[in-house]
């Protein structure tokens, strides 16, 4: 929903800093940030689209369009953006983004402590029956930051590992694009924070 937060998560992840002031978003804005994983330089590109409909028009819609990840962000301390999160997931889904795209729930407002409405088992059973892993986060706290970070570096990690999954399918093939990198080590070892 509007004013959930988006866009200063996005300074956060992207800039380290929460915004003095912010205008509600018009369309889309783009942010990005270069993260390392297993050595591996990745580029986060965001797309913090507008929560308030009359700045969504049918634009936003050419978004959902070559997706990687979808974040779903709702404010702890505001009930009716949790409960209109079911109609933001059918936005989604009906714009045919592929399951394998995967998605993260967020609960933005973490410091907000005194004036929490969504409790955390609710949302996680909601985030459980979505198949989606939750996020409770503050993008005004700096404490918290790494609870932002991980947010990305989460769906980074499971992009890279999707990608390396189907190079490795198709290595070999005739025709077919060769694997890029090496498959994950045999010794099970990760260094995925997630
Ligand atoms: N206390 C607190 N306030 C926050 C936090 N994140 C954002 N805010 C405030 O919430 C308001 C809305 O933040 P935005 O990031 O602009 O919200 P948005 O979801 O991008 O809104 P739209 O662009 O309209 O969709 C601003 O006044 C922020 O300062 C947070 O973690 N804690
Ligand atoms: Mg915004």
């Amino acid at each position: 929903d509007s004013n959930v937060g988006k866009t200063c998560l996005t300074f956060r992840f992207c800039g380290g800093t929460f915004p003095d002031k912010t205008e509600a978003t018009i369309g889309v804005d783009f942010r990005e940030k270069t993260v390392e994983i297993e050595g591996e330089r990745i580029k986060v590109q965001v797309w913090d689209t507008a929560g308030q409909e009359r700045f969504r028009k049918s634009m936003v819609e050419h978004y959902y369009r070559n997706v990687h990840a979808v974040v779903f962000v709702y404010d702890v301390t505001k009930m009716t953006s949790f409960t209109n999160l079911k109609m933001w997931i059918e936005e989604c889904n009906g714009h045919a983004v592929p399951a394998m795209v995967p998605r993260v729930l967020v609960g933005n407002k973490c410091d907000l402590k005194d004036l929490i409405q969504v409790p955390s088992s609710m949302a996680l059973k909601f985030a459980d029956a979505h198949n989606m892993l939750l996020f409770e986060t503050s993008a005004k706290d700096p404490k918290e930051s790494q609870n932002v970070d991980a947010i990305f570096m989460c769906l980074a990690c499971r992009l890279k590992a999707q990608r390396s999954l189907l190079c490795r399918d198709l290595e070999g093939r005739p025709g077919q694009a060769r694997r890029l990198e090496p498959a994950p080590d045999a010794s099970g070892k990760a260094s995925c924070p997630c």
